[in-house]
């Protein structure tokens, strides 16, 4: 890391996936002094973590080493009206959650973006962005005027001659929906099978870091790269943000100025921030101590995610995946629920060959199903009691009743694909797979833990009238089969199992600047102040029909274009 320098031209807070876009930008011109501050520590090339780059993403998940610590979130009430909580991960290293994703390289569909300018985002509709979610990437398998050929990003997907057994038997399995096999998500807007795309090359992950902080970007004189610093507030002077307090590991504290500030800190940070500045919703505040700078009601609210059920699937020998298999992800199915208040595409299912990175996940299948286009919405507000502490996250995820439906009718539908001859025909093989704090234990790599899950693994290879007993105890007593029959039983099914698939967006709404609720225009300034940004995941009006990775990269650097302009 260069010294730190004392005054920037920009000054851009958090190097997740929106970071690393801007400052790769922003310091293309060497007159403008770019300073990137990332709290987690920095991956430059030749030095990224062999975990890091795995195509094999789940193991990041359950460490501690690249997460934020602190953040949980309530989920929604369970059947016993309890409200259930859970740790929320995300990134905290240089590429943010673009470093320990699960590479799903996924646009969405253009009605999403023409939805995001009917709710106020001017300029953002489909033919608006397309020529930014081109920029970005180089896709190496699909070409035509959908695509970009010279991006920073390599997306590619598993395609169909290189399947293993495990693919095959998916792509049989949901053939039964009678959905066509596609080949390209992102330039095939209908439902269908597809093999889904991902941010990888040679079997290695390219987080947002690997993609816009290379070797070039790096050595550029007027970018400084601090990594391992926190910024703890930002600095202000009436409606201008005049730089920021940054904290280092050992308590230390420095103040850096800026002419310029933005914020990349991610759907959960960037809002935070903002609160502690005196912006947000005045009463909030007040409860908070804080003395009100600009009162926004919208900032922490509107926070959204896709709710989501986990299945695991003891699988045939003949389909476990090899270790050497390292992309797990081979199959997603995109299509419409039905529900009369539903729309088209508006669910999606991936099926994933292991559930594990040990000899008990190399056994299993894992699905995610989730609703693409949910109703639901959380928000996100500091806590009063400790305002500088972790904010009281509520996800929210089943406010709107119709996300619960389309859970409960899509959990069947899964159920009636994967328990199939060409799968397992045993109900009884499906059991939900959601990560109680035993099965987080178990899934922080060590040796002990590949010790233990390979004194348990035998189980599942144990003749199925053994196991049955022990994976229905998982479903407290019920047959899976008699769960599906029941609807009350389903309800509460999907009640005590839903979660979200970590695509945290919205809490900094983008809309018009005459909008009371929006907090930042069509242009990522923050409403009512001079020279503060935000352009990462959540200045998202609504989630696109996809994972949020591309759409982030695709918002900064739209967002980035504004502001060189501008900056001249
Ligand atoms: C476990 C997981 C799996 C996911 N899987 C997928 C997937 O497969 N495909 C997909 O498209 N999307 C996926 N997502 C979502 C996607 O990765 C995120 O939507 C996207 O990375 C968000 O980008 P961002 O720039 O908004 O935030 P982030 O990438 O999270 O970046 C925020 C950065 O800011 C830093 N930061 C925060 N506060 C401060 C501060 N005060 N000071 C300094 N630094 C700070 C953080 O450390 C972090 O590095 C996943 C996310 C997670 C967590």
């Amino acid at each position: 890391m260069n010294a730190l320098p004392k005054t920037v031209d920009v000054l851009i807070v958090g190097g997740g996936s929106a970071g690393c876009v801007m400052a790769h930008r922003l310091s293309a011109d060497p007159r403008r002094r770019v300073l990137l501050v990332e709290a987690g520590i920095d991956t430059p090339p030749g030095r990224v973590p062999a975990e890091i780059l795995d195509s094999y993403p789940m193991p990041l998940f359950h460490g501690d080493t690249y997460i934020w610590p602190g953040l949980d979130a309530a989920v929604t009430r369970d059947s016993r009206g309890r409200m259930r909580r859970r740790a929320y991960e995300q990134g905290r290293v240089m590429g943010g959650s673009s470093s320990i994703n699960v590479q799903a390289a996924n646009r969405g569909l253009p009605r999403d973006y023409e939805a995001w300018a009917a709710l106020g985002a001017e300029g953002w509709a489909w033919d608006d962005v397309l020529p930014y979610f081109r920029r970005l990437e180089t896709d190496l398998d699909c070409g035509g005027p959908l695509h970009g050929h010279d991006g920073p990003l390599p997306i590619r997907r598993i395609l169909e001659p290189a399947w293993p057994p495990f693919a095959h038997a998916v792509a049989r399995a949901f053939d039964a929906t009678g959905l066509p096999r596609r080949v390209d998500q992102n330039g095939e807007f209908e439902d269908g099978i597809f093999p889904p795309a991902f941010s990888n090359r040679d079997d290695a992950r390219v987080s947002a870091a690997a993609a816009y902080l290379d070797v070039g970007t790096r050595a550029r004189p007027n970018l400084t790269i601090a990594a391992g610093l926190e910024v703890r507030s930002l600095v202000m002077d009436g409606r201008r943000a005049t730089g920021a307090v940054l904290r280092r590991g050992d308590g230390s504290e420095q103040q850096v100025r800026a002419a310029s500030v933005v914020l990349c800190a991610g759907a959960l940070q960037s809002p935070v921030l903002l609160l502690r500045a005196g912006i947000g919703p005045g009463d909030a505040l007040s409860a908070c101590g804080i003395p009100v700078r600009l009162d926004r009601s919208g900032v922490g609210e509107n926070l959204r995610d896709h709710p989501a059920l986990t299945m695991a699937q003891v699988l045939p020998r003949p389909l476990r995946l090899p270790e050497t298999f390292r992309r797990a992800s081979l199959l997603a199915l995109r299509y419409s629920s039905g529900h009369p208040e539903g729309c088209a595409s508006d669910m999606y299912l991936t099926a994933s060959a292991r559930a594990g990175w040990h000899a008990l996940g190399g056994r299993l299948a894992l699905y995610f199903l989730w609703v693409n286009q949910p109703h639901s919405v959380g928000r996100l507000r500091l806590d009063p009691a400790n305002p500088s502490g972790p904010p009281d996250i509520d996800l929210g995820l089943l406010s709107d009743r119709r996300d619960l439906e389309r859970l409960a009718s899509g959990i069947r539908l899964l159920s009636d694909l994967v328990v199939s001859p060409t799968l397992n025909p045993r109900s009884d093989d499906l059991f939900p797979a959601n990560y109680s704090p035993l099965i987080r234990r178990l899934s922080a790599v060590s040796p002990r833990n590949r010790r233990l899950t390979g004194l348990l693994a035998p189980v599942f290879d144990a003749p199925a009238m053994l196991r049955a007993p022990l994976l229905r105890a998982v479903l407290g007593g019920h047959a899976w089969a008699t769960v599906l029959q029941d609807d009350g039983a389903l309800d509460d099914f999907v009640r005590d199992n839903v979660f979200g698939v970590w695509h945290a967006s919205g809490t900094c709404r983008m809309g018009r600047a005459d909008d009371p609720g929006a907090v930042v225009d069509p242009g990522g300034r923050v409403i009512g102040t001079d020279n503060l940004s935000v352009a990462d995941a959540s200045v998202m009006p609504r989630l696109p029909s996809a994972n949020t990775n591309v759409p982030t990269l695709m918002i900064a650097e739209k967002i980035a274009e504004r502001m060189m302009v501008e900056m001249g």
